[in-house]
């Protein structure tokens, strides 16, 4: 680990207003037993909390803590919510009014998420909804603390208060709610600091600390940050407030980089201070329920693998849609577009476990090699094989839909594209001239994330006469709809009940909502879940990042060097007219365009 000075840190920590509440155990009957009826996976996850229940003693003396290098955990656990910091020379200390003594075996362990960002939106509408949500599930470990960490200035009290308005019960609703969010309430703390000062981030471990008591201290850090910070928070947070007995985790939030360089150089600098195994690359679409089924559909289904090539594919589609427009995020997505936003990370990830060849098993490193080898047999993208677009404003009725350079914190004029349609190659034995397109806008006419196969005509088709003359509408299609309304269909030539030879196209269709009776989790809580597990399979490693940047890198200085103009499309369209023809170039016509299911 390189060595640093320590920054001088403007003084900003908060004092603890509210009145103190105890801090209690966690209870071991915590939940009702769901093992039963959960995946193997899931059980061995359940497993991890299968550790004997601590037994605490009441103490009503008071103590104090000091932090130095290298210092081993502390013994008591306060009862405190709220713990009044005191600075003095050289070392920190945290007097505790109130202690409870902890009898603990120090074979236990504890996790400790910290949020660096805790104020924002990204933590307020996604991490604690999924963190509540694995806690409801039982997933998280016996032990565990929850830590906010951001400027802003905040009590214990209301970072609960905030987190609380954006809880629902989603999982578990036979159980009482709010006594669920209660207990979960309880578990997490705050602390405002700077993001590139290593005192603040001691303060952080010393309270940290004070909640992992004895234990084996396992510490995840979700940077929920922009991205200019990130190194700052992972520099102070490696230094100050690692773990010392157990493991250091750091989920980085895209984007990771602009560009080739940006990207690489964001590794280099996050690799001073944290191994590759420590860095959990977030891609959210990684975690959705069919993208994970991927995988499961090719390779545990002998009916599709063995379609699985130029010789049964004509062209696959991988589409996003939004309907609604950058509103509140103008800022951060004019620095990026929709290229950087979408399709060189979701739209790609998505690809490359689409193309990739069988891994030789289920185990991360095995999974990440493959979906590199295929990356890197792509093309990188020019120009020519791309079509950009950006919304303008739309009536409808008596409501104005605003362009997107109504954004007031969009610069006026920007060219940055709000839509990108483009083909991609991938030039290996399996693949080669089957053109993969990506399309993804935002303020189109639908939400939608979908992965479109379409197979190739029969040949010499006995019932051609039957199927009429467009013979694209009447190809197999294997459509996996990500979201939303879940669901995987594959469209086929079907004879229509009664004494006449007619045909019509319908669809084998596996809803899940009809299918399935358990809800859906989101994409955070099973990327959670495994980041708290050291389940890298679903992360991005830095070799999978520089081969993703190499395909997009070449075209995003190509549009921005030559200043070219997105062609306008209005607020709630289809997106530009180019796109039909990038599509048609390849003799493709977009599925979701088209009407079905
Ligand atoms: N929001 C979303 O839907 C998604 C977000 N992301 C990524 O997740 C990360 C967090 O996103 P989001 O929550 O929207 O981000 P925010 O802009 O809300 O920032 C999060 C927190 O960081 C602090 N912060 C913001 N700007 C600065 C700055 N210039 N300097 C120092 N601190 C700053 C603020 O806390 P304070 O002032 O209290 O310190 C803020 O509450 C980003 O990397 C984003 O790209 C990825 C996918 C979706
Ligand atoms: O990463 C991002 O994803 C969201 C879309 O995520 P979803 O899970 O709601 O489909 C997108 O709106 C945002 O621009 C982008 O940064």
């Amino acid at each position: 680990m390189a060595a640093f000075s320590a920054t001088h840190c403007p003084s900003h920590v908060t004092t603890p207003s509210s009145p103190s509440s105890r801090h209690r155990p966690c209870s071991s009957d915590r939940g009702h037993d769901h093992r039963a009826t959960l995946s193997s996976s899931i059980a061995s996850r359940l497993a991890l909390r299968a550790q004997p229940s601590s037994r605490l003693r009441r103490s009503r003396r008071a103590n104090a803590v000091r932090l130095h290098e290298g210092s081993v955990a502390t013994t008591i656990i306060p009862v405190e919510n709220e713990l009044p910091l005191k600075k003095s020379k050289g070392s920190l200390s945290l007097t505790l009014p109130e202690v409870e003594d902890v009898n603990i075996s120090e074979n236990e362990s504890t996790v400790s998420i910290t949020v660096v960002g805790a104020s924002g939106d990204l933590a307020k509408k996604k991490i604690f909804p999924a963190l509540f949500a694995l806690f409801c599930e039982d997933c998280l470990p016996k032990h565990f603390t929850i830590c906010g960490y951001a400027r802003s200035k905040m009590t214990d009290a209301e970072l609960r208060n905030m987190i609380s308005k954006s809880l629902t019960c989603r999982i578990d609703k036979s159980e009482n709610c709010e006594e669920k969010m209660d207990q979960f309430l309880k578990r997490c703390f705050y602390h405002s600091g700077h993001y590139d000062c290593l005192e603040n981030f001691a303060e952080l471990d010393m309270k940290l600390k004070l909640h992992e008591g004895r234990r084996i201290s396992n510490r995840l850090f979700y940077l929920s940050i922009p991205p200019n910070i990130f190194v700052d928070a992972v520099r102070c947070s490696s230094s100050s407030a690692a773990s010392r007995n157990g493991w250091t985790r750091v989920i980085v939030e895209k984007p990771f980089g602009r560009d080739s360089e940006s990207s690489a150089a964001l590794t280099k600098a996050l690799k001073q201070y944290l191994d590759e195994n420590q860095i959990f690359r977030i891609d959210h679409y990684l975690g959705k329920e069919l993208v994970e089924n991927l995988s499961v559909l090719r390779f545990s289904n002998l009916i599709f693998e063995p379609l699985w090539s130029r010789q049964y594919i004509r062209n696959v589609q991988l589409i996003f849609s939004e309907d609604f427009g950058t509103e509140g995020r103008g800022g951060y997505f004019d620095n990026y577009g929709i290229i950087r936003d979408i399709m060189q990370n979701h739209l790609l990830q998505i690809l490359a476990l689409f193309a990739m060849e069988t891994p030789v098993s289920l185990y991360a490193e095995d999974i990440r090699n493959e979906k590199v080898k295929v990356l890197r047999c792509m093309k990188p993208l020019h120009l020519d094989d791309v079509v950009i677009g950006q919304y303008t404003s739309h009536n409808e009725g008596s409501t104005t839909y605003p362009a997107y350079t109504d954004d007031k914190t969009v610069p006026k004029g920007s060219l940055t594209p709000t839509f990108a349609a483009a083909a991609l190659f991938i030039n290996n034995a399996r693949w080669e001239g089957v053109p993969f397109l990506m399309k993804a806008g935002k303020a189109l006419q639908d939400r939608r994330a979908e992965i479109r196969v379409q197979f190739r005509h029969v040949p010499g088709n006995l019932y051609n006469q039957k199927l009429g003359t467009d013979l694209d509408q009447a190809t197999n299609e294997l459509v996996i709809r990500v979201q939303p309304d879940e669901a995987i269909y594959l469209m086929i030539n079907n004879k229509v009940p009664g004494l006449e030879m007619k045909l019509d196209h319908s669809n084998l269709n596996l809803h899940y909502a009809a299918r399935y009776s358990k809800e859906i989790p989101d994409a955070y809580e099973r990327l959670l879940l495994d980041a708290i597990e050291g389940e890298r399979r679903l992360f991005i490693r830095s070799d999978e990042l520089d081969a993703a940047w190499a395909i997009f890198t070449p075209v995003l200085k190509e549009i921005e060097e030559k200043k070219t103009v997105p062609e306008s499309y209005p607020y709630g369209s289809q997106g530009p007219v180019a796109a039909h023809r990038l599509a048609a170039r390849y003799d493709v016509t977009w599925g979701d365009l088209c009407t079905g299911p």
